[in-house]
């Protein structure tokens, strides 16, 4: 048998966050570091929610809190708890000046008024799934603030558009937990590495598959749907795609972007401007959607040029590969 060399035995860990994060950043001579440290206050944010995800059944921190957020909607208590550990994350990084969260009416200034950027986040995404050990997540954007530095943050700061985002990406805590974010060159991927606490580079250049064979859409509310979205569910059918849904946002939209598919939440009798939210939920992951080759639509035409209008306002969302999404739009 041959010997085996070092290299064989000694395989290496791989390309840390952190590192890679430092050589993006040495690619702009004139960076001055704020957004690069404001990435590593977001992944310690995911590292610290992972361990709460964790362990959630073992320190009663599982099952509703009995309070309603903004929206009207049950909080779960992990809910509360990834508000609070990204908002400590964020406001102990120094680098953002204020904060829009999905668990929150309004903004919450941090205290950090010489911050460049503002955050709108999504702590924790598939509320629904949390107590049945399924694939939840987190969802963030960022914004340069336009307001003037050492000054209080405001709504304008917020309400700049789906285009005026400076990163944006997304905590998936799934089989493995992963960071995947964009500064705009590009989409990758991180894995966290348990064991060494860190996130090790995985998903170089995503790009999403311009078709893709699954669908995504919670068929309970077809008859609620548009016409032109019961054509397209049964097109998908007659087409022999495979029906994916997981109910959490961020696992439904990972799975299409590296396998090709979309996902699909459209306008209902319930929720006629449709149920997910634009600045936290929609515009981050249209922005890893189209930086990884695929498209974001509200039906009518790109999620990121749908003009703002108030922190939590909601929107149609369809969102994947490129080919399945003009499909969509095109009835
Ligand atoms: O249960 P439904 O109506 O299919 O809705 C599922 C969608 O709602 C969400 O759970 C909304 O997100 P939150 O859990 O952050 O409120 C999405 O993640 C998911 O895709
Ligand atoms: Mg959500
Ligand atoms: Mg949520």
């Amino acid at each position: 048998m041959a010997t085996k060399t070092v290299q064989d035995l000694v395989v290496p860990v791989g390309v840390t966050l952190d590192r890679f994060i430092m050589h993006s950043q040495s690619a702009f001579p004139y960076a001055t570091g704020e957004l690069s440290q404001l990435l590593r206050d977001i992944a310690l944010a995911g590292k610290i929610i992972n361990r709460e995800i964790n362990r959630a059944g073992l320190i009663d921190i599982a099952g509703e809190n009995g309070t309603e957020n903004v929206q009207g909607e049950n909080q779960q208590k992990l809910d509360i708890v990834a508000n609070v550990r990204f908002i400590r994350a964020l406001k102990n990084g120094g680098e953002v000046c204020a904060i829009l969260s999905e668990e929150e009416e309004d903004i919450i200034h941090t205290g950090n008024n010489h911050g460049k950027y503002v955050v709108a986040m999504d702590p924790l995404d598939g509320s629904s799934n949390i107590d049945v050990n399924v694939s939840i997540g987190s969802i963030f954007s960022i914004y340069r603030r336009v307001t003037p530095i050492n000054g209080p943050a405001s709504i304008e700061d917020f309400l700049q558009g789906g285009r005026k985002q400076v990163a944006a990406g997304y905590i998936l805590y799934g089989s493995s937990t992963m960071l995947v974010y964009s500064t705009g060159d590009g989409v990758n991927g991180f894995t966290f590495d348990q064991s060494l606490g860190e996130f090790i580079l995985s998903h170089k250049n995503i790009g999403t598959p311009a078709e893709g064979r699954i669908y995504s859409v919670n068929e309970g509310h077809y008859h609620s749907y548009p016409k032109f979205v019961q054509q397209y569910v049964a097109q998908c059918k007659s087409r022999n795609f495979s029906a994916r849904y997981i109910g959490s946002l961020v696992g439904d939209f990972h799975r299409n972007m590296l396998k090709g598919g979309i996902y699909l939440y459209p306008s209902t009798k319930k929720d006629p401007k449709g149920k997910l939210r634009l600045l936290y939920e929609c515009y981050p992951l249209a922005f890893i959607a189209e930086k990884s080759g695929g498209k974001a639509s509200d039906g009518f035409g790109s999620i990121l040029d749908i003009v703002p209008e108030s922190f939590h306002q909601r929107s149609p969302l369809y969102i994947g590969s490129a080919g399945l999404v003009d499909d969509v739009i095109k009835g």
